[in-house]
């Protein structure tokens, strides 16, 4: 909670003004009964027409007085809890995007979704409600109990015996509302999670006629997020009664010695009436407090998940150097030696003795049956896991040892899944270089194949692109994504599999394109056709090189790859 709250600080002028005014608003309604009394035995009994006058003018304007700070003190107290919600959602953001990929593995997406959202919402709430009331509450109950002493304090002493009672019992329901409420967001997690996962399979959903299925999934989380929260209300919902039992037992004393006094004529009415005032303003203070500790609890249990996100420090260090390469005698140049990979959430090596070479401009191309390891090994080389054993060179220079934001400058890389932008085309390109010029992006589209589907679209490059991109054809995405590869100008490539959907022509021209170009490039195929005009051929099977060559070369060396050149006919038997 502290950690989170520490961002108000930049706030902390407007939160002062806020609870000067609140403690205004507080000191009038202390006073209020004061007057009231004063107006009933100086005014009302005394039949003195000009004194109720008078102090009534006074509590007309105090009245006022308390209006006013009310209404500045929402101002002040809106703007305090908008701007802190509004930074804390912003240094989460970046916190994420600075996340490696590990790291960010250790959240599931609809977790930091809902972190992000929901739990800063609540957190915004209840840092509004402590501007504006929350701080107001044990003040008023504390301001009540001296004012009722200084009016009568034999009558007081009836309402503060309620008052440690009603504080532990507070104190427990916190404690326990903060758990319950916890469970409560995890659940609430679990239904953003059903819910994107259905939403982005809608497709799948559709064709497999699993909507009644998806459904009944729906509901099950659903209908476990309503009982956690309804168990967590339950328990709040003793919170009222108790405490108007405990206050109205102090009342009720309160009137019975406070008749008596009067009969005997050791207090004057204007008192007992101030201090029935006092105590209605404590029970009034008491709840308001047990509502803002439904809130309170809720947003202690998201500010510990924000927190979590916060203090969340990244396994693999990040290097910031800005330590300048020898002369680019090693331009686009790419060396694996010895490399070893186990991911951080795996137990199995996916990569084992992995080394090769490849020289500046050279075209490789990796094949390898599913799951043998070759996306791994192409996500080794921006850095986005940390080799477990062994070093992989980029131009000359381990990795480990290159500014992470210049080394990913200098690479293309194209994921198995194409993934576009909500935008225009040419901003999706643009996703590459954001400065590109105009002929810098059709430059990167023809070489894509993808500029005469491009210009055949109603809107050209301003075509709008939906949600993942869902107005375009898998091929048609797939080369998009490679234009935005060679916008970046990358001195490496990294292609994992990204031809897949397109077909025989129209890939035979990408690679052409692809190849007459300056940059070293990786290529992860299932495709001998492709693999054929590569410079080389590294085959992995199980996470270890078990050939490497020209086609040629692998057809006499690798029974493995002669296998598959006959299976895609692209060899006789
Ligand atoms: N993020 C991850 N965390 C843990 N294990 C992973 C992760 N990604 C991949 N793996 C595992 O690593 C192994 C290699 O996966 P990889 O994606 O590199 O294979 P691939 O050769 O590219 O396969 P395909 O041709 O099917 O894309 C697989 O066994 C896979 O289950």
């Amino acid at each position: 909670m502290k950690e989170v709250f520490s961002y108000v600080k930049p706030y902390k002028w407007t939160a002062i003004i806020a609870l000067c005014l609140m403690l205004l608003e507080l000191f009038v309604e202390l006073v209020q009964p004061l007057i009231m009394a004063k107006i009933i035995d100086d005014g009302v009994r005394a039949q003195n027409q000009a004194m109720i006058l008078q102090w009534g003018a006074v509590l007309f304007a105090i009245s006022l007085t308390a209006f006013m700070a009310g209404v500045i003190n929402s101002y002040f107290s809106s703007h305090t809890a908008q701007s802190f919600a509004y930074d804390l959602r912003n240094v989460m953001f970046e916190k994420i995007q600075a996340f490696t990929l590990s790291t960010y593995q250790k959240f599931s997406t609809a977790s930091l979704i809902t972190r992000l959202t929901n739990d800063v919402t609540q957190v915004q709430t209840v840092l509004f409600m402590s501007l504006r009331i929350m701080l107001r509450a044990p003040l008023a109950v504390i301001g009540s109990i001296v004012m009722a002493f200084v009016v009568n304090a034999k009558l007081a002493m009836f309402l503060v015996i309620g008052a440690p009672i009603i504080a532990v019992f507070l104190l427990v329901m916190v404690t326990k509302g903060v758990a319950y409420f916890g469970r409560v967001q995890k659940r609430v997690d679990r239904l953003n999670r059903v819910l994107q996962e259905n939403l982005q399979a809608i497709r799948l959903v559709k064709a497999y006629l699993r909507g009644t299925y998806e459904a009944s999934r729906f509901e099950e989380v659903a209908s476990c997020l309503k009982i956690d929260t309804m168990k967590a209300l339950r328990m709040m919902e003793y919170i009222m009664p108790v405490l108007l039992f405990v206050m109205n037992m102090g009342l009720l004393a309160v009137l019975w010695f406070g008749t008596k006094q009067i009969a005997t004529g050791t207090a004057p009415l204007g008192d007992i009436v101030a201090i029935v005032n006092y105590a209605m303003r404590m029970t009034g203070a008491f709840s308001m407090f047990a509502f803002i500790i439904i809130f309170y609890a809720r947003a202690k249990a998201s500010a510990e998940r924000m927190a979590e996100v916060l203090s969340t420090e990244n396994d693999v260090e990040i290097m910031t150097t800005s330590q300048e390469l020898p002369a680019n005698q090693y331009e686009g140049e790419l060396a694996f030696e010895h490399v070893y990979f186990t991911y951080p959430s795996g137990e199995n090596a996916i990569l084992s003795d992995v080394s090769f070479r490849v020289k500046s401009g050279e075209k490789l191309a990796i094949m390898g049956a599913t799951g043998a390891g070759k996306s791994t090994l192409l996500q080794l080389i921006p850095r986005f896991y940390e080799v477990t054993a062994g070093k992989i060179f980029v131009e000359g220079q381990d990795v480990r040892t290159w500014d992470l934001q210049k080394l990913r400058e200098i690479i293309g890389y194209v994921p198995q899944q194409s993934l576009l932008f909500t935008g225009s085309i040419a901003d999706n390109v643009r996703w590459g270089d954001a400065e590109a010029e105009m002929d810098a992006v059709l430059r990167a589209t023809m070489q894509a194949q993808i500029h005469a589907s491009v210009e055949d679209f109603p809107h050209g490059y301003e075509t709008k692109v939906g949600q993942k991109g869902v107005n375009l054809s898998g091929g048609q995405k797939q080369r998009l994504s490679i234009a935005r590869a060679l916008l970046r100008k990358g001195r490496i490539l990294l292609l994992d599999d990204s031809t897949s959907a397109l077909d025989v022509q129209t890939e035979r021209a990408l690679w052409d394109a692809l190849r007459a170009g300056q940059a070293t490039m990786l290529v992860v195929t299932q495709k001998i056709r492709t693999a054929k005009g590569a410079d080389a051929i590294l085959l992995i099977d199980e996470g270890k090189i078990v050939g490497y060559g020209t086609h040629e070369e692998l057809l006499q060396t690798s029974a493995l790859y002669k296998k598959i050149a006959i299976s895609q006919q692209e060899v006789e038997m």
